[in-house]
């Protein structure tokens, strides 16, 4: 039975990085006799101009019998004036909620070639290796009520409701505890329980939970502390777990940790660990069309496809692989560009990685 990719490329960079990751899985696809075949698909603002929708119902239906999904990004300024539920970011979150991908692993792992890159000293970031699992599917992202209301007064009120109900922080908890099991087991949860019911419930069903994995220390941080120590010390993290807001403003926070959010990829996995893929990053309008981003999130991205929704373990390595030989030949795109490297274009950079599979 051949195992189907969607690619969704979206807008902005988005094209320019998956037409990358995507030659990197053909090669890896004949390479390890992978059988994998390929379909792609409109999201976001590319399938706003064309279906008027950002998610449309064919898409949805691809999505859903896919194995996986790549996804580029979406969004851009020419789209921000539409309405809430018509705007290129509602076909991502949709895609987000109908498959349940709750499970958003972002991974910040600094390669040493890089360590020049990052905004913070060597000595603070060498060796870094963090996985930030963030909750994708709840939250302030996706409460209700929700909306911008009238008052008697007649002043309009903006509201949004940040709710999770104990068995989606469980499943959440459980994906965390266990990716901590296998890595350096030590589990971070951060939350605002000083201030927020909703995460004062978040912390006791993490501390539930510790009792199923004794091998795990668990230690508990408010967000606005978690940010702070992740640049003032950000390798006393191992995993860290968190709700859906706050884990996409940390993980932005750690993708420039390893040097350029250009670098950080994501997996968001459901229950039955169909998961889609994309950078952290978004659809970077400010630089679309020159031929300049780094695609290697993404081709990061594929990598952790194989990995956790096709079970290709040795084909995802050796993507991974590839990518640490392009940056010891010293190819480095603008964003992570610094003294005595070769600057190359997004096409150059994903050459390169085809070169050294
Ligand atoms: N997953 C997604 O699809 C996703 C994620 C974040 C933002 N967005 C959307 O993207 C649009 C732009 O958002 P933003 O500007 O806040 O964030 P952004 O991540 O697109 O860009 C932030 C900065 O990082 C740079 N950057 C991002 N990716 C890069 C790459 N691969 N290589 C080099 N530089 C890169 C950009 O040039 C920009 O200066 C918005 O419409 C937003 O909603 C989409
Ligand atoms: C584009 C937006 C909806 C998305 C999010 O907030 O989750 C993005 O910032 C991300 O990190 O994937
Ligand atoms: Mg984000």
């Amino acid at each position: 039975m051949p195992r189907t990719i969607l690619m969704l490329p979206g807008d902005g960079i988005g094209p320019e990085i998956v037409a990358e990751a995507e030659k990197v899985l053909n090669k890896i696809n004949d390479q390890f006799n992978l059988g994998l075949s390929f379909e792609s698909g409109l999201v976001g603002g590319a399938a706003i101009d064309e279906t008027d929708t950002p998610l449309p119902d064919e898409t949805l239906e691809k999505a859903t019998r896919a194995d996986a999904i790549l996804l580029g990004a979406v969004g851009g300024p020419q789209w921000d004036s539409l309405p809430m539920a018509k705007r290129p970011e509602k076909g991502l979150l949709g895609l987000r909620s109908n498959l349940e991908l709750f499970a958003n692993l972002r991974p910040a792992i600094l390669y040493p070639q890089l360590a020049s890159a990052s905004s913070l000293k060597p000595e603070v970031v060498s060796g870094l290796d963090i996985m930030i699992v963030r909750e994708l599917t709840g939250g302030i992202y996706f409460g209700q009520p929700r909306g911008v209301r009238e008052l008697e007064s007649g002043e309009r009120q903006g509201y949004n409701t940040y709710a999770y109900t104990e068995s989606e922080i469980r499943r959440i908890g459980r994906v965390a505890f266990e990716a901590a099991q296998q890595r350096g087991k030590k589990l971070c949860s951060v939350d605002k329980a000083n201030v927020l019911e909703v995460t004062v419930l978040w912390r006791e069903i993490m501390n539930d939970l510790r009792r199923e994995y004794p091998d795990v220390e668990l230690s508990h941080m408010y967000v606005d502390n978690a940010a702070m120590q992740l640049v003032r010390a950000p390798k006393q993290f191992d995993v860290i777990v968190t709700g859906n807001m706050f884990g996409d403003i940390l993980s932005d926070e750690a993708a420039m940790l390893t040097g350029s959010i250009g670098m950080l990829p994501s997996a968001s996995l459901n229950s039955e660990k169909q998961g889609m893929y994309e950078p952290c990053h978004g659809s970077a309008p400010d630089i679309a069309g020159q031929g300049i981003a780094n695609p290697l999130a993404t081709i990061l991205s594929a990598a952790m496809m194989l990995r956790y929704s096709l079970n290709e373990e040795k084909a995802a390595e050796a993507i991974e692989a590839a990518v640490s030989k392009v940056l010891d030949q010293g190819l480095r795109t603008a964003d992570i560009m610094s003294e005595g490297a070769k600057k190359v274009s997004t096409r150059e950079m994903g050459e390169a990685v085809l070169a050294a599979l």
